[in-house]
């Protein structure tokens, strides 16, 4: 209820005329009740066709009223809804681009998809269709009320019945939230699982793990359906027992009525006509118990989504007016929070601008680490990055990035075609710089001799590619950026002799341009030919100078 009423204090002005609609609507749903009294107390008692003419003809008037004021409610109702929910999925898919990357990554992917999976199945609950129906409640008072004025005691007897469903339609709302979020954590297992298949769609195959990964989904699918099943029988219950009190409010209605008929307080009609009014004053409470199921749901789905706009987003707006590449580390430190101790700790050294630096260390020493770190993908937890002395924190993510070539391990791409990889990464490069950065990555051949060239699409990510190719790919979006920071990570792996050796005549071209760069890097071409060194696996890392400690350059 809490995500449909703030719906409705957004809108002050729309939500005025919605419930000054719905007014109309009740009024007018009034009119069959007063037709009933009428015919049976006017014209049954003195059978004057006329009466039957005129009482027939205005409440169908009145019917025709009520239909196209429901239909101007709803009209309003859509108003409110207006595009609450694209922009609350624009805006969550806005943040999924937007927050800070480690921020980010510690979200289970399954989670994310579930997150936004769940907002747009929200939308329904939350429609236009739930704020119409939610907006006739307040009205069982109207209906109440008329029944008090044809008979104080069948409205007490009524009122007693919709206090009850009304506690009952609260309570079955609270009663519903851990199963509704049992049943939310379930889905995001399998959701997980389904990725874990995909993902894993050839290790399964030669290695096994299927067999483990099938005992999983068939256990979580039923403990998932035991959760459905049990919100099934709730809500079956639940329907049961409002119809039960919908029914007992009848018999009270037309028990009560008799007692004062044959007492000679009521007429039959009357009694009729109270009846059909107590049925109207329940139905709203009756259709509010059906939105619960839905309602509790999308409020769970909102409250999941809501940690992801907790999280941080990326800061820093400052630029320089031209940067010239020197780059100091401070006294970082990095830590995951699944091991006791830093990944790195007390690391400090600084790379002239036009230096080239090798990174070298055993796997798993933090060198793709180290490189997020000096992208700001990652934050130190402590100590500092600077950029030509400028704190990189204060620096605009965008505006940093854009000046660094960055070949990352495992290259990924956008759905799309190898042309709109390359101009996201640098918007409005010419045909020229285009052609030059794929002839630098030494792969204009292969895009030269592909039927689609720079059309060819890049699915899953470019896993359509061989890794090779999607590394040249890789290289090639990184020099198009043209920046004055070079950052590869391992740029050598994978590739054949030819593709390797366009990537060292590639190396020593932007070093000759006084490039700084930063390369992580096992190839011992490449560790050989940079001037700095880095051994991220030493005790105490430290970067050298190679020259000065008089091993080759
Ligand atoms: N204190 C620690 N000791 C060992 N491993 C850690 C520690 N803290 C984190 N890790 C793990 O090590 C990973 C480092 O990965 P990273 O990719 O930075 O290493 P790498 O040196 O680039 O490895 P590779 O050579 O295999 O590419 C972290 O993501 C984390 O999973």
């Amino acid at each position: 209820m809490k995500a449909l009423l703030a719906r409705l204090k957004r809108t002050r002005t729309g939500t005025a005329w919605l419930f000054a609609a719905a007014f109309l609507v009740n009024l007018l749903g009034l009119a069959s009740s007063t037709y009933s009294i009428h015919v049976l107390n006017r014209y049954v008692a003195q059978g004057i066709s006329g009466t039957l003419v005129a009482l027939t003809s205005g409440v169908l008037l009145a019917l025709l009223g009520e239909l196209a004021l429901r239909h101007a409610r709803f009209r309003l109702a859509e108003d409110i809804v207006g595009d609450a929910d694209r922009s609350l999925q624009t805006g969550l898919f806005g943040l999924l681009l937007t927050v800070r990357y480690d921020a980010l990554s510690g979200l289970p992917p399954a989670r994310r998809l579930e997150m936004m999976a769940g907002v747009i199945q929200a939308e329904a609950a939350l429609g236009p269709g739930a704020i119409a129906t939610l907006s006739d409640v307040p009205f069982s008072l109207l209906y109440l009320g008329v029944l008090f004025l044809l008979s104080p005691a069948i409205a007490a007897a009524a009122a007693l019945c919709a206090i009850a469903m009304c506690l009952y339609v609260l309570q079955a709302g609270k009663a519903l939230t851990r199963p509704v979020q049992e049943s939310g954590s379930l889905s995001e297992r399998l959701t997980g699982l389904t990725a874990a298949a995909n993902a894993g769609a050839e290790t399964l195959r030669m290695f096994g793990g299927g067999a483990a990964l099938m005992a999983r989904w068939s256990e979580t699918l039923a403990r998932r359906a035991g959760v459905a099943a049990g919100l099934a029988r709730r809500q079956n219950a639940d329907g049961a027992l409002i119809y039960a009190i919908q029914a007992l409010t009848g018999i009270a209605v037309i028990g009560i009525g008799a007692i004062l008929v044959v007492t000679g307080g009521l007429t039959t009609g009357l009694v009729i006509g109270a009846n059909l009014v107590a049925g109207r004053a329940l139905a709203p409470l009756a259709r509010a118990m059906q939105l619960v199921a839905g309602l509790r749901r999308a409020e769970a789905a909102l409250a999941n989504a809501a940690r992801l706009s907790a999280l941080p987003v990326e800061g820093g707006t400052g630029t320089l007016p031209s940067v010239a590449g020197r780059i100091t580390v401070q006294d970082v430190e990095w830590h995951d929070r699944d091991y006791p101790v830093a990944l790195l700790s007390d690391l400090s050294f600084e790379l002239p601008a036009g230096g080239v630096l090798a990174i070298t260390g055993a796997n798993g020493a933090g060198k793709s680490t180290l490189l997020q770190i000096l992208l700001g993908l990652r934050q130190p937890h402590k100590g500092q990055v600077l950029v030509d002395g400028a704190a990189l924190s204060q620096l605009s993510p965008a505006w940093w990035r854009s000046q660094v070539s960055y070949m990352p391990q495992e290259p990924w791409f956008f759905e799309g075609t190898l042309r709109d990889n390359m101009l996201a990464a640098r918007p409005g490069a010419g045909a020229s710089a285009l052609r030059g950065a794929l002839e630098g990555a030494g792969i204009a051949r292969f895009v030269d001799t592909h039927p689609k060239g720079l059309e060819l699409p890049l699915l899953s990510g470019g896993t359509n590619l061989s890794p090779g190719v999607r590394r040249q790919m890789a290289l090639a979006r990184a020099l198009l950026v043209d920046g004055q920071i070079v950052v590869l990570d391992e740029p050598t792996e994978g590739l054949d002799r030819t593709a390797a050796e366009a990537l060292y005549r590639c190396l020593i071209d932007l070093g000759r341009c006084g490039r700084t760069m930063i390369i992580v890097s096992h190839d011992p071409n490449v560790v050989r030919a940079a001037p700095w060194c880095l051994d991220l696996s030493a005790a105490t890392p430290a970067m050298v100078r190679k020259l000065e400690l008089g091993v080759a350059a």
